[in-house]
Parts: C-alpha cells; structure tokens; sequence
C-alpha cells in the first residue's frame, strides 16, 4: 500500500486556487515533498469520495504509457470535456476510436514536408513586423518598446499552424495579408478575426469542466456552445471547400494566396485522400490545431524567458547561432535547410530540452487502469514493492515533478542549466523527461515543434542581440496559467474594491499612486480606532461590505455571509493568531496576509544596537553621565570584527540582523527547524523591505538545522559571541535556552557569549538565564522580552549584572505604517498578475 494522503477535499480546492494562481505544477511538488517526503514518489490521495494515485516514478509512468499500455487509457473525462470543442479525434478518443484516429494521421506526421520551413519563415517574417509596427520606435540605445512576446507567438503559432492544416492561414498577426475566402455553397465564410479567442476561451471552459469533472454539468453550456460553434465552423467551412473542390483543392488553393513557389503540403488535403467524412475530418484537423498550436506557442514562450533571465546562455546561444548561420539579412529569404537546423548546432537542442525540464509545456497528465493492474513500485514499507491498482482507479503523472527530482536530476535541479545536456557525451533521457508524452500516444509533432522552435529562435537569435528581462525580478518563481503558459505583463484590478480600515490616515501620495497604478480599482478608507475585543464597536456598517474583495485592517472583520466577495485580507500585524479562530478564518477560504517583515529592520537595529552597547559598556557611561562624572572605565572593548553571531530562527528579523552583522564583520550562523541545504531552500519569500534582509540566503557561512537537541547543541557550540533568539514560541520552543544549553554555550567559548532576545521571553527559562550569567557562562544579556512579562517591578532580571531589559518596544518605528502600505501595494500588483499572495497565512500551520 503506497503511502496515503496529501491533499484531501479542502486541499484539492486548494490546489485549484493554486493552478488559478499559477501554482498548480509546483504545487504538486510543494505537497508531495512537504506532505509525504521527499523520497515518496507515489501515493495515494483521497479525493471528495474517489482516491487518486498520483506517481512521480519513471518506472510506473514507463508502465503505464509503454510496456504495460494495454492495460491503460487517458481517462474518460478528459475525452468528454474535450469532445464538445475538437470533435472525435487522436486527441479526445480513447481505446479502439483513438486507434483508428492514430493510424489516419500518424503516417502524415512521417512526411518530410510536414517541417515546411519555407511556411515559417514567412510567419516568422510576420512576427517581426508585427513587433515593428507595434513596439518599434527604439530609444536612443536601439531598443524597443517593452512588451509581452507570449500573446505574439500564440498568434504566430495560430497562423502557421492553421496555413498547415487548411492551407489558408487566420493571418492574426497581419490581418491586412487576408485574401477573401472563396464561395462555399451552402457554408458562409469564417471569422479569421475571432477565430483564435474563440478557442482559447472554449479551452478555458473546457479546463474548468474538466476540473470539475463529474461536477461538470454544474456549469452553464451557453458560452462554451458558442465557442464550439464558431471553432466547427471554421474547421467545418474548409472541409466543405476540399469536399466540393476535390483534387482541385491544392492549385485553386495555390492561386488564390498566391504562393505557388513549390509543392505544398496541406493535413486537410492529405487526410481527405484517406475519407470523405466531413465529421471526421472536422473533427481530427481540429484536434491537431489544438494539440499543435498552445504548445508550441507555449513552448517559445519559456525559451525567452529563460533566455531572458540567463543573459550567458543568451550570449552562448548567440554566438553559436552566428557562427553557423551567419547574421540576419533584412528581407532576404531564410536559406536555412532542415537537417543543419537539427543538427548543427546542438546547443539550442539543449536549450530547448532545459526549457521543457524546467517548464513542460503539459506538465500534468493523466491515465485510467481499464482492469485490475499492479504499478511496479511504490506499495510495501519502503515503496519499492508493486501497488495494486484496481480497475477504474485514475492516476495522475506529474511529469513536472519528475522533472524536479534532486535525486535524478542533481543538486542543480532548480538551475536552468542547458549544459547538463551535454554533460559525459550527452544526457541520455527516459521516463523522467516526457515533455511529449512516452510509449504509444507519444506525441506525433514532436518534430515539427522541435523544428519550428529552433527556427524561430534562430531566427531571433539573428536579429536581436539582446534580451532583457523587463518583467520581474529574474529570480521571481515560475509561473504557470492554464497549466501551460508563462504569464507576462501587468493585470487589472477590475471589478475589485479595497477599503482601508486604520486607525491612521493612509498618506495622499499612497492613495494617488494606488489610483494611478490600478485606475479600475474602487477605493475606500475609513479610520478606524483600534478594536480589540468583540465587544469593542465596529464602525464599519454591515452592508458596506458586501462589495468588498480586499481589507487592509488589524482585526476588524466581516462575518462570511456579509462580505461573499471578500478575496483578500491584509492585516496590519506581523501575527495572525488574533484572527485564527475567527468564521472568516475558520470557514472560509479568503486569502489572509500577515505584515511579516515590518519588524526587520528595527529589531535588527535593537539586536545590534544592545550588543554594541554593551562591549562599549555604553550603559556604564550613562549612568555616570547622571551622576555627572567623567571617568574612563575598562578599556576592554571587543568589536564585531570576525566574532559570530548565531541567529536562532532565519526569518526576516534573522536574515535583516545577518545583513547588518556582515556589514560590521561579523560571520553569521543561521539556525532553522528544516534543513537548507540547496540554495534554492534558503531563499525567503516573505516581504522584504526593497534592498534589505536576506531573501536569497546568501549572508549565513554557515547552516544549521533540527528539532532535536542534539541538533540545537551543534548549533550551540559552533563558537558563538553573539546568540540572537528570533524563534516564534510555539509548544516546541518553550524553555528551548535553558541550563544545557547555557552549559554548551560556555564549552565552546568560555562565558564569552552574548545572548540576545526579541522573540518571546519563555523560550529562555529565566531563573537559568540569571545563573548562567552570574555563574560566568554566558557574558551577558539583551531581553526585549521577558518571562514573566510585563517583568514585575523589583523583579532580579532588572538588576543582573550585564543584562540590558527593554519593555518589549523593539518593533516600534515610525516607518511600520509605511511598509504595511508596500505590502499592501506589493500584493495587489501580485493579485493583479494572478500571482500567489506574500506573507499568506498557512490555514493548517495558523500563521
Ligand atoms: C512543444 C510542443 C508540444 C508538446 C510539449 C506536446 C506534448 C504532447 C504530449 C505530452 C502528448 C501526449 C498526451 C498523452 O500522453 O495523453 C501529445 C500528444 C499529441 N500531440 Fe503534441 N506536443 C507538442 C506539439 C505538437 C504539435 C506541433 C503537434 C502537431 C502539429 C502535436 C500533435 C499531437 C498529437 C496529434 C497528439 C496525440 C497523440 C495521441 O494521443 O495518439 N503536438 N503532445
């Protein structure tokens, strides 16, 4: 039995938010590895009132697609939701329908003229022009306008794509270069102009019914019968002009759009020498348009990303393209030939390769045992035994998360790194890397989106000499929409409205650049006094709420049913447990964002500042300085440089007090409860103020990790000067500094440590605190917070000789309502985006 249970029922809405936030591949890996382990590779998940089986094992996934194929199928609601739109072909069918479909139009996929590069060069020339007339005008430095490629290559892709399959293209990146259709008795001539929204919006139905899958008939049909209707027309109207034109198809083909330079190919004219059935040859060119032209498109869209975030690849892929195909030449015809774009330069093969590693253009897919079966690995204690699978179960093959896999890929899995390919004579591949699919539904125009892809980047490659990423930071994570697609440019915020709810007044500029930056965005403030009991009066009215989508406040909040748009809460505090138990927490899924990152630099300044004070024995001089006296005190000032501070809990507190430490020589020992081993791990992802902390992970020289003690003594006795406590309390970090651990600390450095507290005064156990300093164990201590707090006057931490106490005040700054204002202002631009929220708070976590 293989392991069971991520996800659930609540998870799975989840993970439907998270595709819609562009998440859902990683959220795959995100679940498997944090929910099951990292070394679980299959297990089972319960589902509402199914279970799925979700591998991420080649050798299952090996089985299921190839050697054991008979005993698998794609699963029937993937054929029924896809059916409407496309029609029954090689896409949509299953069992002895898909064989049939499979034998009309592989062997189509075996001609050499299916690779026309003559057809994509001249769409290639229509980009070009495109991104010309629309985005040219270039600055002083040569540039062009910023702007989106993706849209542009879903247009080129329609264009070329539909020229293939029918023989007259939609011309959607040129519409001036339509020619009129001919007459068509009985058929009325398509929209070329709506051709392509038309299915990308069917497609987007389509994924919601299929996400909804038994569910589905939930939906409304209106729409998407529109969008079916106007696609089987398009389609419909050519398989009519071949029909009634027979043979003739071709030469009336050829001097209506005036390109008779050689012997064409046309899908749609091969496919109608096998049948005569209109249905059927609707029906299969439309399931290659759709299998062809998004992926593809999709495809070329990752590549410049990628390109555009790794300037060396860039450059490498440049120069090599420039060797072999010499510079682009204005309007003259590409003289590229088939086989020396295949084979002579192996670095775009390996570029193109690294891109579908890193982003698979269908990084989900799926199958359905037709009988009792058993999937070779994955059941028995240590999931190397084989795993029943009865008959109907389906099972989900995340070939993204194949792809993610330390343990086949290397360390580097999370580099885009086109060299690995060429690594020890050349990567081989098998399971792990489907991008196209395996065994008998293997992907038929692999080829021809190998070749298209290298075209267009060479091609390019050519003509621009740089590429630079104007989108976000190059270390933003991937981002998927639909699945397949990256996401570029800005959004709006139509249709969503924010009501400001704080007992200070948001500055005139702030609400200026809001209204600038999102003119669509309905906004309302409203000064709140601080409210914090129930029974403390709401100002806010009732049905005020009932168009609100996003609230910025400390805790005033709506009942569920008052507020049904709400999406998002901000609050003001870096903490969320005053909010935990309340209904719109506890039963509902709005989105809420705590203020994490606020405190950085202040407390950071307090940690340093205390520290510093003390090796100046500053508060010596200030209190001679009452007593009005001048006179020189130990001279025995150790400053910060090569001494090590260990930061107890890396968080933002941690990682802005790592950068200050640096910056006066201090060597940093990070300590976290997870361990960190790859660079990828170590990045944060919370809110940092612009230019602060530690958000790559790079200051700590050393990492430690574990909830053992043993794990906390390793840490402890890594020589520090400086221990800075910044671990939330929770039930495991109560009295986790107590007697053993002062006893460590004075092993290593001989009562020369400093501890210093900003987290929660009862992970120190007091009374051995006060020992361990007067005993010499420790040199001294900063508190900021105390156990028991407030510290009752009198109280002996107060005069401890070496401990400075401050009355928990080391978050104040005047600059916390501004940067809860960039939070706010950071996550609407990422609501904008469809992006994942910062700082969200974890409903099974509670923070
Ligand atoms: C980057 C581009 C592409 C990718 C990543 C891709 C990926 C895939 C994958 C993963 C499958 C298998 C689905 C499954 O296992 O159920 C598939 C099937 C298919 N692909 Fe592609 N594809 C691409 C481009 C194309 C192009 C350009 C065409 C045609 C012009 C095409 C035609 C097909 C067809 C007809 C099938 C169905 C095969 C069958 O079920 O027997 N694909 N593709």
């Amino acid at each position: 039995m293989p392991k069971k249970g991520f996800l659930g029922f609540g998870r799975l809405i989840e993970s439907v938010k998270a595709t819609k936030a562009d998440r859902g591949p990683q959220y795959v890996v995100k679940a498997i590895d944090e929910e099951m382990g990292r070394n679980v590779h299959t297990c089972i998940v319960p589902i509402s009132d199914y279970e799925l089986i979700v591998t991420r094992d080649p050798i299952n996934v090996q089985a299921m697609l190839a050697s054991q194929s008979v005993d698998w199928d794609v699963g029937e609601h993937r054929t029924a939701s896809w059916k409407p739109l496309f029609g029954e072909g090689v896409f949509t069918t299953r069992g002895e329908a898909w064989k049939h479909s499979r034998a009309l139009v592989r062997p189509q996929f075996a001609k050499d003229q299916i690779n026309d590069l003559d057809l994509i060069e001249r769409h290639v020339q229509q980009l070009f022009s495109a991104i010309d007339r629309s985005f040219g005008g270039s600055d002083e430095k040569g540039y062009t306008q910023k702007f989106d490629l993706q849209p542009l290559f879903y247009n080129m892709t329609l264009d070329v794509t539909t020229e293939l399959i029918y023989g007259y293209s939609v011309h959607s990146q040129n519409p001036s270069d339509r020619m009129e259709l001919p007459a068509v008795s009985g058929y009325e001539a398509p929209d070329r102009q709506t051709i392509g929204a038309h299915m990308d919006e069917g497609k987007a139905c389509i994924e919601l019914r299929g996400a909804l899958w038994k569910y589905r008939w939930l939906l409304p049909t209106k729409e998407l019968n529109q969008h079916c209707a106007a696609v089987q027309k398009f389609a419909g109207y050519f398989v009519q002009l071949r029909l009634q034109r027979g043979e003739k198809y071709m030469t009336g083909l050829q001097s209506e759009t005036g390109n008779v330079a050689k012997q064409r190919y046309v899908l749609l004219d091969e496919l109608a020498k096998v049948t005569k059935d209109p249905i059927e040859l609707r029906s299969q060119t439309l399931n290659v348009l759709t299998a062809g032209r998004d992926t593809t498109a999709s495809l070329l869209g990752w590549v410049f990303y990628f390109l555009s975030r790794y300037p060396a690849v860039f450059t490498k892929l440049r120069t090599e393209i420039l060797q072999r195909f010499g510079p682009y030449v204005p309007a003259a015809p590409s003289s590229i030939g088939f086989k020396e774009l295949r084979d002579s330069v192996p670095y775009i093969t390996s570029v193109i390769n690294e891109t579908l590693r890193m982003a698979p253009v269908i990084p989900l897919n799926e199958r359905v045992a037709l009988r009792d079966t058993m999937l070779p690995r994955g059941g028995g204690a240590d999931g190397d035994e084989p795993v029943f699978v009865p008959k109907g179960r389906q099972v989900l093959i995340p070939t993204y998360a194949m792809t993610r896999r330390e343990d086949l890929w290397g360390p580097d899995v999370d580099d885009f790194r086109p060299e690995r390919w060429e690594e020890n004579g050349g990567r081989k591949f098998g399971f792990e890397f489907i991008p196209f699919g395996g065994g008998s539904r293997q992907c038929l125009g692999q080829q021809f989106a190998r070749t298209k892809t290298a075209y267009v980047m060479v091609r390019m490659l050519q003509r621009y000499d740089r590429l630079e990423n104007a989108e976000l930071p190059a270390d933003t994570p991937i981002r998927f929409h639909h699945t397949i697609e990256n996401r570029s440019g800005s959004g709006t915020l139509k249709g969503h409205k924010l009501v400001i709810l704080t007992p200070w007044s948001p500055p005139a500029h702030f609400l200026d650049n809001l209204k600038a930056k999102f003119p669509d965005l309905q906004t309302e403030y409203r000064k709140l006094g601080w409210v914090v009991n129930a029974g403390d009066e709401v100002e806010f009215p009732e049905e005020r709420w009932k168009d609100v989508t996003i609230v910025l406040t400390f805790n005033i909040l709506p009942e569920p049913k008052q507020a049904p748009k709400l999406e998002y809460v901000q609050l003001m505090s870096a903490g969320a447990n005053h909010v935990i138990k309340t209904p719109l927490f506890l039963d509902t899924d709005v989105a809420f964002c705590t203020a994490n990152g606020v405190h950085g630099p202040q407390i950071s300044e307090w940690i340093i500042t205390t520290w510093l004070a003390f090796e100046h024995h500053i508060p010596q001089y200030l209190d001679q300085q009452k007593e009005g006296k001048w006179e020189r005190g130990s001279l025995d000032v150790e400053d910060g440089v090569d001494k090590t501070v260990g930061i107890l809990g890396y968080g933002s507190i941690g990682r802005q007090t790592a950068r200050v430490a640096t910056a006066l020589g201090l060597k940093v020992h990070a300590y976290t409860l997870h361990p960190r081993p790859s660079p990828e791990s170590r990045r944060d992802s919370s809110w940092t103020p612009e230019g602060l902390g530690d958000p790559l992970g790079i200051f700590p020289s050393k990492w430690f990790s574990g909830a053992s003690k043993a794990d906390l003594h390793k840490f402890l006795s890594s020589g520090l000067d400086l221990l800075v406590i910044a671990t939330p309390l929770t039930d495991n970090t109560q009295h986790l500094i107590s007697a053993p651990e002062f006893e460590v600390l004075a092993g290593v450095k001989k009562g020369k440590t400093y501890v210093s507290n900003i987290a929660r005064g009862p992970v120190i156990q007091t009374d051995d605190l006060i020992t361990a300093v007067e005993g010499g164990l420790i040199r001294g201590a900063a508190l900021d917070v105390t156990d028991p707090e407030p510290l009752p006057d009198g109280h002996k931490l107060f005069s401890t000789k070496n401990v400075i106490v401050t009355p928990h005040i080391s978050g104040a700054s005047t600059e916390y309502n501004t940067r809860v204002l960039a939070i706010l202002d950071h996550n609407l631009t990422r609501l904008s985006e469809g992006l994942e929220l910062t700082n969200k708070v974890s409903r099974k976590d509670g923070y």
